[in-house]
């Protein structure tokens, strides 16, 4: 899906209206309609629904909800912001709204109580937030704020800049769940706006897609629609040789683990053979507990610390558990100087990139680094916020042409071409130790079967995700283990895999 901007996002309403013939307050009674039947679902009967509504067409939102909750048997109460001018829809919904719904308009000197049985929907601002609340708008807010009852916010919290950071102390809804329409916001994705977004959900109102699909975006969500035909079926007449050669540098005294995930998830992402460079004290592990790999001798005692010969290999892996050495890092330095193949960095080699920066002007093309946060600003810069990691982002993949896979909840590759890509899949299960161990391993097993670096980025986020997703449907968040996820990445590629045949 495309993430579009809160200029897009008005621009692309009024062409679907005017594209479409339809009327903007048919458009919104689709977006209210699809709201109410979100909310019904969810609503026990009888539980009062408190419906704050500002003066611009979020107000007309809930207005609209308020009529159609009402018509459903829900007890409905609807309070006004005072403002100096209402927008069309909202004035005509407000028309449209039964006398026998109690409507009042807000006095901050005498706020509503709000029972913590009762459910507050927050359609004050959506899109249209043009400036941080003030006066009465930040009153109201911080009152539901203080409230027990549960918060639904239309659209967007309010007070929640579609797609840029507010300033710190903004006033701002902390909503329980927030429901969009049509296509996510930017603002959802990131971590430092959970405790305003809540959960949230997209619901499909119709908007032109001929208009969405015309229009230039450089955020995407990574989601099923997106990865079509990017990860090929199996060949039939295909063997070992087809499916390519992986080298895993990986492993050191005591963190021989992190070469075993990722090996395993290797493995499971489909590589046609899987070459272990172990140190010496992981070669008895790596062989029992991974008996389909082969170990290389002679390549370090304790940890790494020389580079085989890479003629074997269609894609090398480097970074889990290896340890921080000087020869380590001479391993790497000679790594990017002389690799003709596909490279995926993780962990220990970011480090070792990030303690040596001219290291980075070695990267070549199309190189995967796995970073997460803490890791990415070791090769950066600490980021002011969240937006502002972004902007590094991509101006660090445009200025080293590489990929970068941000991890986190929803992580974003960043690509050389400048566009970032949101992932959809995952659980906070997997915030465990070694789960970025088997995306390493999972991602050189997709270069190695030769993807594009962008389809095996995409691929493989979203499968080691939705692998994670699966392993918490049977096991619960808290009983994930990375182990896990590689168990289920079989499922959760092949849910991916282009379907030979007609
Ligand atoms: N057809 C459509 O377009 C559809 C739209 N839909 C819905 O419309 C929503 C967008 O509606 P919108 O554009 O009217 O903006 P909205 O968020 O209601 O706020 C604008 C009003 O607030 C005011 N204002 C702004 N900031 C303020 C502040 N800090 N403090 C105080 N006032 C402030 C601003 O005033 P101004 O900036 O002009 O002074 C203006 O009066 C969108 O989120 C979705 O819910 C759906 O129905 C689907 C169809
Ligand atoms: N809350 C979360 N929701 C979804 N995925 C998560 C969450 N926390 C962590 N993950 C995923 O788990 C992995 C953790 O990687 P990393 O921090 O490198 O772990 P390790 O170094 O222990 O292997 C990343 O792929 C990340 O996206
Ligand atoms: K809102």
């Amino acid at each position: 899906m495309k993430i579009l901007s809160a200029a897009q996002t008005r621009a692309l309403d009024q062409a679907t209206i005017q594209d479409e013939g339809i009327m903007s307050l048919e458009l919104m009674e689709r977006a209210a309609t699809a709201f109410t039947e979100w909310l019904l679902n969810r609503l026990s009967a009888g539980r009062e629904v408190h419906i704050f509504c500002g003066p611009g067409n979020n107000g007309g939102d809930g207005l609209a909800a308020a009529r159609l909750l009402h018509q459903a048997g829900q007890p409905v109460r609807v309070w006004l912001l005072p403002a100096a001018r209402d927008s069309a829809d909202f004035t005509a919904n407000r028309h449209r709204l039964p006398p026998e719904v109690p409507c009042a308009e807000l006095n901050t000197r005498s706020l509503p109580e709000l029972p913590a049985s009762a459910v507050v929907v927050d359609a004050l601002f959506g899109t249209g937030l043009s400036r941080p609340l003030t006066d009465e708008a930040a009153t109201v807010v911080q009152h539901i704020n203080h409230s027990a009852a549960s918060i639904v916010a239309v659209d967007m919290p309010s007070g929640l800049l579609t797609d840029a950071p507010q300033p710190a102390g903004s006033v701002v809804v902390r909503a329980r769940y927030t429901v969009s329409f049509e296509l996510p916001k930017l603002a959802f994705f990131l971590p430092q706006n959970a405790e305003f977004v809540g959960l949230w959900e997209v619901l499909p109102i119709g908007l032109d897609e001929g208009l969405i699909h015309n229009t230039p975006v450089d955020n995407h969500t990574i989601d099923l629609k997106l990865l079509t035909n990017r990860l090929p079926a199996r060949q039939k007449f295909g063997h070992k040789g087809t499916y390519g050669h992986a080298l895993l540098l990986a492993g050191s005294y005591g963190k021989v683990g992190a070469a075993v995930l990722a090996a395993r998830a290797c493995l499971h992402g489909g590589v046609g053979l899987l070459t272990l460079g172990v140190p010496t004290v992981g070669y008895d592990i790596v062989q029992t507990a991974v008996p389909e790999a082969m170990a290389l001798p002679g390549i370090g005692q304790e940890h790494v610390t020389s580079l085989p010969d890479l003629a074997p290999y269609s894609a090398v892996g480097i970074g889990p558990g290896l340890g921080q050495h000087d020869d380590s890092h001479a391993a790497l330095e000679k790594l990017l100087r002389t690799a003709t193949v596909p490279l995926v960095l993780d962990a220990d080699a970011l480090n070792l990139l990030g303690a040596n920066r001219a290291l980075l002007d070695l990267l070549p093309p199309d190189a995967i680094l796995t970073p997460h946060p803490r890791e990415f600003e070791r090769l950066t810069q600490p980021a002011c916020h969240d937006y502002h990691r972004l902007e590094l982002l991509r101006a660090f993949c445009h200025r080293h042409q590489c990929y970068v896979v941000l991890k986190g909840a929803h992580t974003c590759v960043g690509t050389p071409a400048g566009d970032l890509y949101f992932n959809t899949t995952g659980n906070a299960g997997m915030a465990t130790g070694g789960s970025g161990d088997v995306l390493t391993g999972l991602l050189t097993a997709l270069r190695a079967q030769k993807l594009s670096a962008l389809d095996a980025c995409l691929v493989g986020v979203y499968a080691h995700g939705r692998a994670g997703d699966l392993a918490a449907q049977q096991l619960g968040e808290m009983g994930l283990a990375a182990g896990d996820i590689v168990t289920h990445l079989g499922p959760a590629l092949q849910k991916l895999v282009t379907p030979s045949g007609f």
